[in-house]
Parts: C-alpha cells; structure tokens; sequence
C-alpha cells in the first residue's frame, strides 16, 4: 500500500506523540480550509486513505471532523435533525384529530410551533375534548398556543399550515393502496375547504396512500405543486436511520440515512447515500445486514399495524409530520425527504414522489437532484409507474 500523503505533517507528530487522532482522508471528502485549520489547530493530522487500520468503527472524534469535511459537499444531503430558533406559525390546522392528528397537535402545542393550533373531526367531540384537554396542559407545561375544536372544516380558515389526516388507517391483511376510494372522498371534503378557507396554506398530506392522496389534494385544491407537500419520506428515513443504527449498534443520532419513492411496497430507502458516523454503510455492515434494514424499512408500517390490529402507527408520524413543518418555518434546513409532484425531476413527470426537496414558508422551494445508483433510479421509475398505474394515470 502506497505511504498516505500527510496534509498536515507537523500535525501528525504531535498528535502521535500525544496518542491523539490520525484522520483518514477519503477519495471524494472535501477538505475545506476550515477543516484543515480546525485539524490542525486541535491536533487532528489529516492523511490520505485508505490506511491499514483495524475493520472495528472508530468512536473518537473522527465523526465530528468528518462533518466539517463534508460541510461543502453540494452532493451532501446534511442531516435535518437540529432544532433551531425559527418563526412561530399564526395558525395551524389539523384536519383529522385521531392518532395521528391528536399527537401532531400534542407535539405542536409543546414545541410552541404556533400561536393557534385548531382540530377538525367528523367524530362528534372528538376535536373539541383534544383542544380542552391539551388547553388543560398549559398550567403545567406553560405552552402558549390556544387549542379549538370542532367539527366544521371551517375551522382551517386563515391557517398558514392545513395537516390533513383525516381517513381510514389500514387493518392488518390491508395494503394502503386498499384504502384509495374511501380515503379520496376525505381529501376532496377536505381540499373544498381549503381551497376557499385557507387558499394560501401549505398543505400536508398523511393520509394514506400517500403519494395518490396527494395527487388528489392537488387535483381538487387546484393549487400549485410547491403548496401540496406529502408526508411519508421523514418517517420512512427516521425508521431507516433507527433499522441501520440498531443493526450496527450505534445511537440513531450516528446515522443519516433517507429513503425516497413511494410510501408503499415500492418504497426506494438509498443506503448509497447512507452514513454511520459519517462513513458507507459497508464499513459497519455486510450486504445482508443492509438488505435485512431495508425490509425493515419497508414493513415498518405494516409490522406496526399487524401489533395494534385495530390502527397504525400514529407516534413516529405525528414527529415526521412536524419535522415537515419545522422546515416551512425555518426551524430546520437542508433537504428533506417529501413526496411532491415531479416536473421532469429525477426523470419523471407528472406524479407524486418522495425525493429530497428544500422547503420554506411557501412550501417546496426547489427539489434536490442527487446522483444515484442505478438500481436506486430504477427503484424510483418502478414507484411513479406502480403510482401512475394505481391513479390510471
Ligand atoms: N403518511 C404516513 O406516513 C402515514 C403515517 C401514519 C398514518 N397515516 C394515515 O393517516 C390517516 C390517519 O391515521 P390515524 O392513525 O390518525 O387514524 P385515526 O382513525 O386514529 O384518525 C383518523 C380520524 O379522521 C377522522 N375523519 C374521518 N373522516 C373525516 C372527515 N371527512 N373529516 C374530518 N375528519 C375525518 C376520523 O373521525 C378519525 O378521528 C390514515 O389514512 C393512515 O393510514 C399515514
Ligand atoms: O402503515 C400504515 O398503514 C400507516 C403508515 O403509512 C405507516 O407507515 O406507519
């Protein structure tokens, strides 16, 4: 094996010397003049890999030297994971106040994401009992947002955010693409109200399916595509991220990873652009190991619903819901996973995706075009096709 060109030579020394850390540059890594500064600076040598090293991960601080390397890459979809301070919304609407909705409206009220938070539910009293008993909450909890419920969809009026999770949830032998018809009529009760109650919110869709419910909330608001925003790709990524940490027995904060195409059997999780502390998956896991975390994401949902028998997962998709929010309100940044309407993206057009999209305060702001695998292209064809065929697109 060639000597590892040394970039930072006095560096090397003296972090030897001390027993400190040697970090392998890799084909492809970015090295910014920051990155070799702070390097430098804090005793870290920078070298050309591959070096011999031991197969074992490394746990030291490598993984935080190896952000600062990535931190320029354009190619780089960055974690969304960090809280930051960002604009309050005047109103968020929930439509649909069962499992899903009850816990978006948990989760909103306590991380004070909007001055009014309202609940709509055709379930007589079941809106207005969540808003009173989140209310309620606030001589403890201290939070702000003034919680109403009811059960007329007049009540969107004036949000700035609709989350709409009206609808059936799949019983355990269902498939989501099961629940299309019923679940249909929903949005279009639900797309008449905002259409001329709230004509300028974001939309969130969870219902499910959620790609070809998005398509019909796009359909019956009339609204542009950047205005309709699918939830599914931030808890499909969060579940890969917990499969991959959980099988190379890291904390899931060690772990980026998403995963894009539909929210169905044609799901497209991407381990090429998979990190563990900031390194490929192989460096932690056999090809089996990772095939064995794709299913997992993939049958997440169902495994879910084949405990609960009578329901779906409502905890993990009330976070991804707001994970979504957080970004329209610029309390996260980057690209997310979303599914939107694609225009020629990724090469398709003209059907609902999940792919990687940066979001603002007018919903999609521009769609993120990563290169990827062959076999990950072609997963994403195969999901607009299974989507186009299921609308008789
Ligand atoms: N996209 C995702 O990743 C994802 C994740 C979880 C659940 N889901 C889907 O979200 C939907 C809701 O799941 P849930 O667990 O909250 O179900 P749930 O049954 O607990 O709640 C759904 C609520 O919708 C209400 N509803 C039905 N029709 C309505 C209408 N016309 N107007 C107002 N409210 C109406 C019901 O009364 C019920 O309270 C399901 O379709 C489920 O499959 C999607
Ligand atoms: O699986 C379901 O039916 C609900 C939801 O889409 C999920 O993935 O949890």
């Amino acid at each position: 094996m060639a000597a590892p060109r040394v970039i930072g030579s006095d560096a090397v020394e003296d972090a030897r010397r001390r027993g400190r850390i040697v970090f392998e540059v890799l084909p492809g890594d970015i090295v910014t003049a920051l990155a070799r500064e702070t390097a430098e600076r804090v005793g870290i040598a920078l070298v050309d890999g591959p070096l011999e090293r031991p197969q074992a991960p490394r746990t030291d601080g490598a993984v935080s030297m190896r952000r600062v390397l990535y931190r320029r890459s354009p190619k780089w979809v960055a974690p969304s994971r960090a809280p930051r301070k960002a604009r309050r919304l005047g109103k968020l609407a929930l439509v649909g106040a069962g499992g899903v909705g009850g816990n978006v409206a948990h989760l909103a009220a306590m991380a004070d994401i909007a001055d009014e938070i309202a609940l709509i539910d055709i379930t007589p009293g079941l809106a207005a009992a969540t808003a009173l008993d989140l209310n309620h909450t606030s001589g403890i909890t201290g939070a702000r947002a003034r919680c109403v419920g009811g059960e007329t969809m007049e009540l969107v009026a004036g949000a700035e955010v609709v989350v709409v999770t009206a609808g059936r949830a799949r019983r355990p032998g269902m498939t989501r693409a099961d629940l299309i018809d019923v679940n249909a009529r929903v949005i279009r009760q639900a797309a008449e109200a905002i259409r001329s109650d709230a004509p300028n919110a974001i939309v969130i869709v969870v219902t499910n399916p959620l790609d070809e419910m998005t398509v019909e909330m796009l359909r019956a608001t009339g609204f542009p595509r950047e205005q309709v925003l699918g939830m599914a790709g931030t808890l499909d990524s969060s579940r890969f991220r917990n499969a991959l940490a959980m099988a190379s027995g890291v904390t899931p904060a060690d772990v980026e990873a998403f995963t894009l195409g539909s929210h169905g059997d044609e799901m497209a999780p991407i381990p090429s652009r998979a990190r563990i502390k900031g390194r490929p998956l192989d460096v932690f896991l056999s090809a089996d190991q990772i095939e064995a975390c794709v299913k997992d994401v993939i049958t997440g949902g169902g495994q879910v619903v084949a405990l609960k028998k009578s329901g779906s997962a409502t905890i993990a998709p009330a976070h991804a819901s707001i994970e979504l929010i957080d970004h329209i309100r610029d309390a996260r940044t980057g690209p997310v996973p979303v599914s939107i309407m694609l225009q020629g993206e990724y090469g398709i057009d003209g059907v609902v995706l999940g792919v990687p999209a940066h979001l603002g305060a007018g919903g999609l702001v521009e769609v993120e075009e990563l290169r990827l695998t062959e076999t990950e292209q072609v997963a994403l064809q195969a999901a607009a096709e299974a989507i186009r065929e299921r609308l008789g697109l």
